[in-house]
């Protein structure tokens, strides 16, 4: 700390994510923000495309992507994600109007139209030459950090715009309190309901909240964040997850409540490991340490995507009811002004400069790497490829 500013870092700074190489702490004149989604279908006629879009060489089984293009058919064939990003990106324009920066929001997804590729030519159009990226994805792993580098290096590569446009990608913001502080106040809300709706019902022995969010191959988690941080098996993935719901547990029940990490939307062939506990496994046990009511958080997610809905407000509410438990589903972050003021700032932060000691982050993790090491996050499986916004090797 440098004592200029009180700055929310609950637990302290930690060696491991002090100033180095892979803060940038020099100002950029950054010309337009990129808001990188990861897109979905917007009728039933994109279904099957867009899940060959997502899927192509990921050895995901077809009795997966039947059920996944159930899940869409199911509601149209319309994927709500595209929509939240359109308010997204509606929110950041207001919030850089409103604080009188003038910063473009280009917007485009990884798997459907708009895309990357749209995005990148209009930045073309319009002349600009540096991008800082926004991906709709807090944490560390290939989905959710690496492979939004991996297709800006592709793109730039296949519009021969590598050395013209630069993209750099704002740090991966799980701990920064516009993304926290949102979760916080949805589960005090979520506790008081569970009060009215459960009378005389004991949260520290009554209640327990399960935060969940994607599971990912086990070999994937291991590789997530640098290997010389020394996260262990489920690497940063799971490390980030656990000093969050911490926080959050921590802020909005003062611990009293007991929680675990749970895992959903598990894809990929039975025989491959994937993060467990799965989450309808876990409500199925609650019972019997005498829960009565749970609070679902969807942690992993930065808004109310096909996964929330169907996986949690679906399946998970009616595991939840077969097991006789009272259940509420924490809202995402979505547009909450505190998130999308966040965003803001985390652009700020690199546009600016501003030190590392400066920069707000609720766990010792963070504040997290502006720019990855060579091998961050790399999948195994699918080999090396080139990435943007990252060390030089
Ligand atoms: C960590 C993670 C996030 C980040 C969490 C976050 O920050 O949101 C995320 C986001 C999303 N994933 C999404 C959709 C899909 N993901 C799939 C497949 C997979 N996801 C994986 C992981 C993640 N995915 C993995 C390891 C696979 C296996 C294939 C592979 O190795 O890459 C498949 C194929 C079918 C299936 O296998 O399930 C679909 C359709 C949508 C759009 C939802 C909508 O339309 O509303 C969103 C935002
Ligand atoms: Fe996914």
């Amino acid at each position: 700390m440098t004592g200029t500013e009180a700055v929310p870092r609950v637990l302290g700074a930690t060696p491991a994510a002090a100033s180095g190489p892979e803060h940038v702490t020099e100002p950029v004149a950054y010309d337009a923000i990129l808001l990188a989604g990861f897109g979905g279908p917007e009728g039933q006629d994109d279904v099957i495309p867009f899940l060959r879009n997502v899927t192509r060489g990921r050895g995901i089984p077809e009795e997966r992507l039947e059920e996944v293009a159930h899940h869409y058919r199911h509601f149209g064939g319309v994927s709500p994600i595209n929509d939240q990003n359109r308010e997204l990106k509606a929110a950041l324009e207001a919030e850089l109007a409103s604080r009188g920066i003038d910063l473009p929001v280009l917007w485009g997804n990884r798997n459907w139209d708009p895309y990357l590729e749209d995005a990148l030519a209009e930045a073309q159009e319009r002349g600009f030459t540096k991008l800082i990226a926004i991906a709709t994805s807090a944490y560390s792993s290939y989905s959710s950090c690496r492979q939004y580098r991996e297709d800006f290096a592709r793109v730039l590569e296949e519009k021969g715009l590598e050395g013209t446009i630069q993209i750099d990608k704002v740090r991966q913001f799980f701990d920064h309190p516009g993304f926290v502080e949102p979760f916080i106040e949805g589960v005090r809300n979520a506790v008081d309901e569970l009060r009215e709706r459960v009378p005389g019902i004991d949260p520290a022995t009554e209640m327990r909240i399960l935060y969940s969010t994607h599971s990912i191959p086990s070999t994937d988690a291991a590789k997530s964040g640098p290997a010389e941080r020394g996260f262990g098996e489920g690497g940063a993935y799971a490390a980030q997850h656990l000093a969050v719901a911490e926080i959050v547990s921590q802020e909005a029940t003062g611990g009293v409540i007991g929680w675990d990490l749970v895992y959903q939307s598990r894809s990929g062939p039975p025989s491959m490991p994937w993060l467990e506990p799965d989450i309808n496994d876990r409500i199925a046990e609650l019972p019997a340490l005498g829960v009565k009511a749970v609070i679902i958080v969807p942690l992993g997610f930065v808004s109310d995507h096909m996964e929330v809905l169907w996986d949690l407000d679906n399946e998970a509410m009616e595991t939840s009811e077969e097991n006789g438990l009272v259940a509420v589903r924490v809202p995402t972050p979505g547009t909450h002004a505190r998130y999308v003021k966040g965003l803001v700032d985390l652009v700020l932060e690199r546009r600016d400069g501003v030190p590392v000691e400066q920069r707000p982050a609720l766990t010792t993790l963070g504040p997290w790497y502006d720019v990855c090491r060579p091998g961050c996050c790399e999948n195994v499986r699918l080999g090396f490829k080139p990435a943007a916004a990252g060390l030089a090797p």
